[in-house]
């Protein structure tokens, strides 16, 4: 493992026919951090999140993670990573509690009987453990794929979308979730489009546009790129300096065009 990164994209780059999706995007993240992937709608942000889990392979460049090569590896890297997709899939036929049974089976956890308990306690599922997933509501689905992703204690935690869905209490819970499992020395990325959400519990950022990186680094990095002020009650949002980024680009754009 290089410099010791649990997520490593290099060069990454995915076309689709003749559209590039993610064109030549690195970044790396090391333990210990929580990481935001940023972008409009079609930036490239499940596509690489699609790589990092090997469900999709890359055009080119390289995609690590806890050091495997995802691709060539992805049984090493498969084991080392929770995954909470946008669109989850649960099996409607099992119960809560079987569903996440069956997940400690497949990882050979030790012990995993008092963990559920303590899962299902936290997000106040416990008096819905043995009912079908198919009588979930949406919100409780989402949160027993969160617990699934996270029982097995992963070194590495990849999330697309987590809050959509959640209410209040909920979405400040896995906030709470994700940064104590980065810094209990996990590597923790996310995608968002909630610019607060992202402001508030991201240690680095990057910031996509129709698969490329128009900003990068912690929030005084990226402050400091869009010349947008720092700090206290004046000081810019990520919100500000997201649309400054956008803007900045499309003036690129527009300079570039042939004046006709
Ligand atoms: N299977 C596919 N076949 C063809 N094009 C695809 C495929 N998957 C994604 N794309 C294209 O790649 C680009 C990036 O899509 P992606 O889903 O990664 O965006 P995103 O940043 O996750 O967007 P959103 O915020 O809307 O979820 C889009 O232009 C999309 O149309």
């Amino acid at each position: 493992m290089s410099n010791g990164s649990m997520i490593e994209v290099s060069s990454f780059s995915k076309r689709y026919g003749r559209h590039t999706a993610v064109n030549a995007l690195s970044f790396s993240v090391p333990a210990g951090q929580l990481f935001g992937l940023l972008g409009s709608n079609g930036a490239g942000k499940t596509t690489t999140i699609r790589a990092l889990v090997g469900l999709t392979r890359p055009s080119s460049g390289q995609v690590r993670v806890a050091g495997y090569d995802v691709w060539k590896d992805a049984i090493a890297a498969k084991s080392a990573f929770g995954y909470i997709p946008d669109r989850p899939h649960l099996y409607g036929k099992l119960t809560g509690r079987e569903t996440l049974r069956f997940v400690a089976g497949l990882r050979k956890m030790e012990g995993a009987e008092r963990e559920i308990d303590r899962w299902l306690e936290y997000f106040r599922l416990s008096d819905f453990g043995n009912e079908l997933t198919e009588t979930y509501s949406h919100g409780m689905r989402q949160k027993l794929t969160i617990i699934t992703a996270l029982l097995p204690k992963p070194k590495v935690l990849i999330v697309d979308e987590p809050m959509v869905g959640l209410d209040p209490h909920a979405a400040r819970q896995v906030r709470e979730l994700f940064r104590a499992h980065a810094d209990a020395g996990n590597a923790v990325l996310l995608t968002t489009h909630s610019l607060p959400l992202a402001e508030a519990v991201c240690d680095r950022l990057v910031v996509l546009d129709r698969g490329r990186v128009l900003g990068a680094g912690n929030m005084d990095e990226l402050r400091s790129q869009t010349n947008t002020v720092r700090g206290g009650v004046d000081g810019d949002s990520l919100e500000r300096v997201f649309f400054r980024l956008i803007e900045e680009e499309q003036a690129a754009q527009e300079a570039l065009k042939v004046p006709v």
